[in-house]
């Protein structure tokens, strides 16, 4: 997996090889400017045959420092370059300015203004190299208004112009996937969405995955500088994540010496090949009453299809010949409504989804209690692992305290932004400003003593301690169907079945699996999927990751 490294982190990186004498400021800023130009040219062989023209549009930091380099080289190669500036030359950090004095003996640099792009000559290419990972506010007036004016310029052959972002479009937050309001207001938006490429340096970064970053970026290419590997890949593979560093969970491909693809397969408890339905895990699910029960039977599949060896799904008597009507591998007990959760589930259920469709309710409340009170004897990872969903925590939305007094780590809480905004209000997305999606989710985790999987096209899952992923559903993994009812239910019942037999791997690192399976399930089955489909597409992934 990849990490992914905020703004301060990245410096810190830097700052680390400066100070270790191995590199230079002024050397990683000339490996970046060659990057851009290395990826610019193979994403785009046409570029690299000929010369062509470039504005270079620099900014006041070391990102500009960056376009300086880009305009030279290519300037170097024989193209026609145009620069313009944002800001005083005079108070350019060191390197930058190093850089800008190196091509001011090339050539002039006009003044990033509206005016001035309105009345340059049509480039191929248009490098933005304006901000950076230092965005500290929103863009200046001036900038927007430039990068609107590239918008309605009239160049011929607009469309085929290419674009491309030094770190990223400027204007994004790196650690948040945020970028202001007031850019959409003036066409910045609109602007900057049409870069197609984004090059960054060393790792991704969270904006480049996070809220409008795919909408905004194209496609992200990772350049190497020379910084060295980041964390091993193999303190990486199935194991608790760093408790500082994010990470992006994407599938690990082995080196030689180990099967092709060993995550997520290897955490698939039947690729083993042995054992009986016990041996996978018994998946308890509860499901609402009469009319009210697809939820519970979406995540009761998912959790069979999964991997779980048994599913039980648990339901009011009234519910149990609808129910039976639908399933037929899934076990079903029904639990009358004073009746106790002992009278259906034995010490061999070793993960529970509760949740999906079962009501906002005290019964509701009531079950989760009777659910995290259930422990596995004096062995903490004994614990069923207990998925709570949908119901499960609107239930204690007035009450959240309530429940997060309950939560044991065995435990993990599965809501989406508007669920996410009852549980932690504080947290809510409105209220968040520059926190990012991830370090919500990780207070969030703090908070309620277990984990949180926060969903969206941007999924981050968090724990305690501080560890988070980010499972992102954007560029080329982009499932945009999977917006469908009950895609969630699944997802729970996912968690479930992949939890449920003792695979020896942390909860989250099966959240990720999950995660990930969810999304190979909705790519897989492409356009028209519904929530369905889902369960009914894992064969077909898990036969595709070699399982
Ligand atoms: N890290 C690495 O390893 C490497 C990093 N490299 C490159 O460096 C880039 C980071 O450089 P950076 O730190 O100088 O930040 P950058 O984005 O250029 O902007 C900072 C300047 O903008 C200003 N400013 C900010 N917001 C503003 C606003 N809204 N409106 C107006 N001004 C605003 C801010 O002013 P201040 O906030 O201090 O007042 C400051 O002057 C990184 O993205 C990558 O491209 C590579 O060279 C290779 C190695
Ligand atoms: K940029």
């Amino acid at each position: 997996m990849t990490e992914l490294l905020t703004s301060a982190q990245m410096r810190a990186v830097e700052q680390a090889a400066m100070d270790s004498g191995t590199v230079t400021g002024l050397e990683l800023m000339e490996r970046a400017g060659q990057g851009v130009i290395d990826a610019a040219f193979s994403h785009w062989p046409e570029l690299a045959q000929a010369a062509h023209r470039a504005l270079v549009l620099c900014g006041p930091g070391n990102n500009g420092g960056d376009g300086f380099v880009i305009a030279r080289l290519l300037k170097e190669a024989g193209w026609e370059v145009d620069p313009f500036l944002y800001g005083d030359a005079d108070k350019l950090p060191p390197d930058a300015k190093a850089n800008h004095q190196r091509w001011a003996a090339m050539g002039g640099v006009m003044e990033l203004t509206a005016e001035n792009l309105q009345a340059a000559v049509r480039p191929d290419l248009i490098v933005d190299a304006v901000f950076g990972t230092g965005l500290t506010r929103p863009l200046p007036s001036v900038v927007q208004q430039a990068f609107s004016s590239l918008g309605r310029n009239k160049w011929k052959g607009r469309t085929s112009i290419r674009r491309i972002a030094v770190d990223c479009p400027s204007g994004l937050n790196l650690d948040t996937g945020m970028v202001p309001h007031d850019l959409e207001k003036t066409g910045g938006v609109i602007s900057t969405n049409l870069t197609q490429l984004t090059v960054t340096f060393h790792t991704p970064k969270p904006g480049h995955y996070l809220g409008a970053g795919p909408l905004v970026c194209g496609a992200v290419v990772i350049a190497d500088i020379g910084l060295g590997p980041s964390d091993p890949e193999r303190s990486m593979l199935g194991q608790p994540p760093d408790d500082r560093r994010a990470r992006l969970v994407e599938p690990v491909f082995a080196g030689s010496n180990l099967p092709p693809r060993i995550w997520p397969g290897s955490f698939v408890s039947k690729s083993r090949r042995n054992g009986h339905k016990f041996n996978h895990g018994h998946v308890m699910v509860f499901a609402g009453g009469v009319g009210r029960g697809g939820a519970g039977r979406l995540a009761a599949r998912a959790a069979l299809r999964a991997g779980a060896g048994v599913v039980t799904l648990v339901c009011p008597p009234s519910a149990l010949i609808e129910n039976a009507c639908h399933l037929d591998a899934i076990m079903l007990r029904a639990l009358p409504k004073d009746a106790r959760l002992d009278s259906v589930a034995d010490d061999r259920v070793t993960a529970f989804c509760i949740g999906p469709g079962l009501g906002v309710n005290d019964r509701t409340r009531d079950l989760v209690a009777q659910v995290l009170a259930r422990r596995g004897g004096t062995r903490a990872w004994r614990d069923p692992v207990v998925v709570l969903d949908a119901d499960a925590l609107g239930s204690f939305a007035g009450d959240p305290v309530a429940l997060f007094d309950q939560c044991h780590p065995r435990t993990i809480l599965t809501p989406h932004e508007g669920e996410f905004a009852r549980l932690f209000p504080d947290l809510a997305l409105s209220q968040r400003g520059d926190l990012s999606k991830i370090d919500a989710a990780r207070q969030a985790a703090a908070r309620a003593g277990c984990t949180v999987l926060l969903k969206g096209p941007d999924t981050v899952i968090a724990t305690p301690r501080g560890g988070a992923s980010l499972h992102a559903a954007a560029y080329d993994r982009n499932a945009p169907w999977l917006a469908t009812a009950g895609a969630g239910d699944v997802l729970a019942g996912l968690i479930a079945g992949l939890a449920a037999p003792d695979t020896s791997a942390d909860l989250i690192t099966m959240a990720e699996i999950a995660a990930y399976l969810h999304v190979e399930c909705a790519a897989s089955f492409g356009p028209g999927l519904i929530a369905e489909d889902l369960p009914e597409e894992l064969p077909k992934v898990f036969r595709a990751i070699g399982l």
